[in-house]
């Protein structure tokens, strides 16, 4: 089976039991968050705006900003390695150069540092979802690295082009917010891809990969894969479902906390000695605890990060739109090094050398 690759020589310190529960909690939160976000929106409609936006201020605290607070330590733990000063001085160092000197691209060229922080989370999620597939939901039907990139494309594509389908007037405002922190006419330059022609490009070209995804994953997967598939198949029309039904900056929200950065909590929890024996015996909360340790220090760095980034852009941040216009870029700015540590995990686990 493809997907004992993943789980077998990925380092990881749990043993099936912890390995389950991971599963169980990250669909389970996945799957309720979808549920309850498209319930609410078909029954009430959509909430006002400023609601909107909790979601993602809470992230700053919830998992969402931790999730990446602890890649200084998640390395060395895969490898079965002590963490040394020169482990942490390789992820300082590449958070300070690759963060930098992307910070310095927003400033010179917002629109493209936009644009490369679409494709970057599209990616980056993607991924993210690629690993959880093959060792949370142990699918048997990604057996190649193409059809491995095939699941990438589709699961980072689902939070990243649906909306732009869906939405794309509030697609264009938050693109405005956050280009507008550095140069407040520059937005218009995207004006074309939120043209009817543009997306309906889009919704045609990124329906058909799903669709070729799901029925290859479907002709491929064996006996005992029709299971795993299956979950693969909810998992996939449900986030159609929900970007294409809940307004975007709450459905980013509420996926990035409870879907991406959840997984990847549980994934860091998996090759981390101590609370892997906690999730094997049940011990969420003593796992959790642990979590929470580990990345506090460099959450409130990156809190840190934040600050500098609303000092140095041109206009103080003074809405509530604007003041997460200036938190998603200190993300995206958070993204770019935390993808490169994440993408030498994948290989430490074999994700994309089936
Ligand atoms: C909020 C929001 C958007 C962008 C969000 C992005 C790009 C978030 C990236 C987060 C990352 C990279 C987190 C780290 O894992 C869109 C799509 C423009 C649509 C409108 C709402
Ligand atoms: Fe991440």
């Amino acid at each position: 089976m493809s997907g004992d690759t993943v789980p077998h020589s990925g380092g990881l310190r749990a043993g099936a039991a912890g390995r389950r529960r991971a599963a169980r909690l990250s669909l389970g939160f996945g799957l309720l968050s979808v549920v309850v976000a498209i319930s609410i929106t078909a029954l009430a409609g959509s909430p006002p705006l400023a609601y909107q936006y909790v979601p993602l201020a809470l992230s700053v605290v919830v998992l969402g900003l931790p999730h990446g607070a602890v890649d200084h330590l998640v390395l060395p733990r895969a490898r079965g390695d002590p963490v040394t000063l020169r482990s942490l001085a390789f992820v300082g160092l590449l958070y300070l150069l690759v963060g930098t000197a992307y910070a310095v691209v927003w400033f010179l060229a917002p629109v493209a540092a936009f644009v490369l922080f679409i494709l970057v989370t599209l990616v980056h999620w993607g991924q993210g979802d690629a690993y959880a597939l093959l060792a949370l939901v142990r699918v048997d039907h990604l057996g190649t690295r193409a059809s491995r990139l095939l699941a990438l494309v589709v699961r980072g594509g689902l939070p990243m082009l649906v909306p732009l389908i869906a939405f794309p007037a509030q697609y264009a405002f938050v693109a405005e917010t956050l280009v507008g922190l550095f140069d407040p006419d520059a937005a218009a330059a995207l004006e074309p891809v939120f043209s009817p022609p543009a997306r309906a490009a889009v919704a045609i070209g990124f329906g058909a990969l799903v669709a070729l995804a799901l029925l290859l994953g479907f002709v491929r997967s064996g006996p005992d894969g029709r299971g795993p598939w299956l979950v693969d198949l909810t998992e996939t029309l449900g986030l159609v479902a929900y970007f294409a039904i809940v307004p975007p900056i709450l459905a980013i929200g509420l996926y990035f906390c409870f879907w991406h950065s959840l997984r990847h909590i549980l994934r860091t929890m998996l090759v981390d000695p101590v609370a892997a024996t906690a999730l094997d015996r049940g011990a969420i909360g003593a796992a959790s605890r642990r979590f929470a340790r580990d990345a506090a220090p460099l959450t409130a760095g990156g809190l840190l990060v934040l600050v500098g980034i609303g000092l140095a852009v041109p206009r103080t941040p003074a809405t509530v739109p604007d003041v997460i216009a200036l938190y998603l870029v200190t993300i995206a700015v958070l993204t770019l090094p935390h993808v490169v540590v994440v993408t030498v995990l994948d290989r430490e686990q074999r994700v994309w050398s089936p």
